[in-house]
């Protein structure tokens, strides 16, 4: 990949590489957009093949996270980071230490938070050494883990698709097909058997198949087989690019509606589902029930306020329908335009010169 080539062409800003040999941390920071404010987006960790596939996914969801933040009316910017590792071997403490005084660095440019591989115990870590770090210990007045919070917003988002596929948001004897029952979609599975639908769910993991079919009396079909089963709502909960040319034509929902990023492995494969007649909820726009609720310690955390902002998913995905008929474009193509044209009003609203007391002249007034 020709790097500045590829940061041009979508405007990133910034690419940090950290290396720190005696904890064995390799890290790559993205900063891909601070227009509407600090970059905010957490940090997976993962045993890439090789660094240009770690260097591509932090890439792509750093801008992934811009336009999350903008569409979820955060005053926030995008950002992510990957640590290259095995998340069940290669995790030490002088690793996330290392990690939190690179944060540090940044000065506020960027904060962290989980993703998949990382937990709240790590992000304590990092928070000795940095302030910017969220879904930290509720025991520091902190949110804790996410995950509850993304598949409360999931669950949320797909009704309104379920509203716009099938003329009721009511999920009561529909089919869902789960794909990955991690920390998101443990959560997602309970919120959907408590309103009386059926679930079939896959992992590759053995024992989060068994919890979900003791507890929710989940159907279990192999990882290959999750795409070509017959249900009405396709929640796609692991990991990205799985809306590809290999599992469009398996799929039999009417609805996509999950918490896994990037869930297109490219924007066409968002053109074939919507001529197809699926009801798309974009990704970006349904998962962001995570980073609200990060998002919300930045003032102090308040969870009644939190889940306020975390239920509006519901309304932000009927706005993206709206925008997607008025437009006559794919669902993916809508959010964007949302997205967008948030950060460019804000731009045009924030031009004016403001003093910010890290100015020079700041502090040569204090001489
Ligand atoms: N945790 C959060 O709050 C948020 C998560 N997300 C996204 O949601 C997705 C899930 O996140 P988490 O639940 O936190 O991760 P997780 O790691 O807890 O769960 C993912 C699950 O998918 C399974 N899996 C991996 N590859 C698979 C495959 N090929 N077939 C079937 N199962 C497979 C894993 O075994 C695991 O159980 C990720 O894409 C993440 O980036 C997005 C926003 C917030
Ligand atoms: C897990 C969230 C807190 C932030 C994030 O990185 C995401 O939404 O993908």
């Amino acid at each position: 990949m020709e790097l500045f080539q590829y940061m041009e062409k979508y405007d990133y800003e910034q690419v940090l590489f950290c290396q720190d040999k005696e904890s064995g941390l390799k890290a790559i920071i993205v900063i891909h957009d601070t227009t509407l404010g600090p970059a905010l987006g957490g940090t997976r960790m993962w045993m890439y093949n090789s660094e240009e596939e770690a260097l591509e996914d932090a890439l792509r969801l750093a801008r992934g996270m811009t336009y999350k933040n903008a569409a979820a009316g955060l005053n926030l910017g995008g950002g992510k980071t990957v640590i290259i590792g095995d998340p069940r071997k290669d995790k030490n403490e002088a690793m996330f230490r290392a990690f939190g005084r690179f944060i540090q660095g940044l000065n506020g440019r960027y904060i962290t938070a989980e993703d998949v591989g990382t937990t709240v115990a790590d992000m304590d870590i990092i928070y000795q050494e940095t302030d910017y770090v969220t879904g930290i210990s509720p025991e520091f007045g902190s949110s804790g883990n996410p995950s509850p919070a993304t598949a409360y917003g999931v669950y949320r988002g797909m009704k309104a698709a379920a509203k716009e596929a099938f003329g009721s948001d009511s999920l009561e004897g529909k089919v869902v097909a789960v794909q990955g029952v991690g920390n998101v979609a443990y959560h997602l599975c309970r919120h959907l058997h408590e309103e009386g639908a059926k679930l079939i769910v896959t992992d590759i993991n053995k024992e989060a198949v068994a919890r979900a079919v003791e507890e929710f009396g989940a159907k279990a079909v192999d990882p290959n087989d999750i795409y070509g089963v017959e249900c009405d709502i396709f929640a796609p909960c692991a990991l990205g690019g799985i809306i590809n040319d290999q599992t469009i034509p398996q799929l039999k929902a009417k609805v996509i509606a999950g918490s896994a990023n990037n869930q297109l492995k490219e924007p066409r494969h968002g053109d074939m589902i919507h001529e197809m007649g699926i009801v798309y909820a974009p990704d970006y726009v349904i998962n962001a029930g995570g980073v609200i609720n990060v998002a919300d310690e930045l003032y102090g955390y308040n969870r009644e306020r939190a889940m306020k902002k975390i239920e509006q998913i519901y309304d932000n995905i009927e706005k993206v329908f709206a925008i997607a008929k008025r437009d006559n474009i794919p669902t993916y193509v809508a959010a964007d335009r949302m997205a967008e044209e948030r950060i460019e009003t804000m731009r045009k609203a924030r031009s004016q010169f403001l003093q910010n007391g890290h100015h020079i002249l700041s502090r040569r007034r204090a001489r």
